[in-house]
């Protein structure tokens, strides 16, 4: 008799990266991994190699060496060995994104915005919109899904950036300095609704800041000095 297979966990484990572009060294060699239900800041001066760093761990951007692999319920997927399309697809269907600026549509609705990664990977409009709206519940944002984005502040629109990242049930979170054009009390309140509605379902989140306020929201934070990792503190 066959047991039924267990869901592995999902979990990101990169080996020595490193990129370059042209002379400036982006990565010098870095080896990273993320829990489920883990959450890890990713702190250093300017040019560090932050968002190289996490643009790499997304898919984003190809390492000049090194690995990047994503534990999925079928086993370990080598992310650095997938072609531009075959990351494209996990981008959308395995990661959730919250930049700064919360690259939302001004032309659409909140839900719309929540809903549209849902309908790029083939879930019809109605089922799309239902599952976006439990987000923006979830986010605090009942009462605001007709809402337009410039209908909303800063911290509500972060929000809605938020709930889009979770609709597809990400495995990993990526959020690069999700609260900095915010102001604190507002970022403390994003950074926790951020922190929560990820890492409760047992999901991933990685973050790129400079505010020690917001890192020391997560479980774990990594400085970076010249593409390196220069220091680790887990915060519990
Ligand atoms: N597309 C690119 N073309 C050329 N150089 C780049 C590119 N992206 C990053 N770099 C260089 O790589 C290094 C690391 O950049 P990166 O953006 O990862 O740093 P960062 O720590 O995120 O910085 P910041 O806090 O200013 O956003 C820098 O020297 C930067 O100039």
């Amino acid at each position: 008799m066959t047991s039924a297979p267990t869901a592995a966990p999902p979990a990101i484990v990169a080996s020595a990266l490193t990129k370059t572009y042209g002379p400036s060294v982006a990565l010098a060699g870095i080896d990273f991994r993320v829990a489920p239900g883990e959450s890890v800041a990713i702190m250093g001066a300017s040019g560090s190699g932050k968002t190289t760093l996490l643009h790499c761990l997304a898919g984003i951007v190809a390492p000049d060496s090194g690995s990047v692999s994503l534990a999925t319920a079928t086993g370990p997927l080598e992310i650095t060995a997938l072609d531009e399309a075959g990351r494209s697809r996990l981008r959308r269907e395995a990661f959730g994104f919250v930049f700064q600026q919360g690259l939302l549509l001004p032309e659409l609705t909140a839900v719309e915005n929540v809903a549209l990664p849902l309908m790029l990977t083939g879930v019809d409009r109605r089922a799309a919109e239902q599952t976006a709206a439990m987000w923006l519940a979830a986010l605090g944002l009942a009462g605001y899904e007709t809402r337009r984005i410039g209908q909303l502040s800063g911290g509500q629109a972060q929000r809605v950036a938020i709930a889009r990242a979770q609709t597809t049930g990400a495995a990993v979170v990526f959020a690069d300095e999700p609260t900095g054009a915010l102001d604190s009390q507002t970022s403390a309140e994003v950074m926790d609704a951020l922190i929560r509605s990820t890492t409760e379902r047992g999901r991933s989140l990685v973050v790129v800041t400079h505010d020690e306020t917001v890192a020391a929201r997560c479980s774990r934070v990594l400085r970076l000095a010249d593409g390196r990792i220069v220091d680790e503190v887990s915060t519990r």
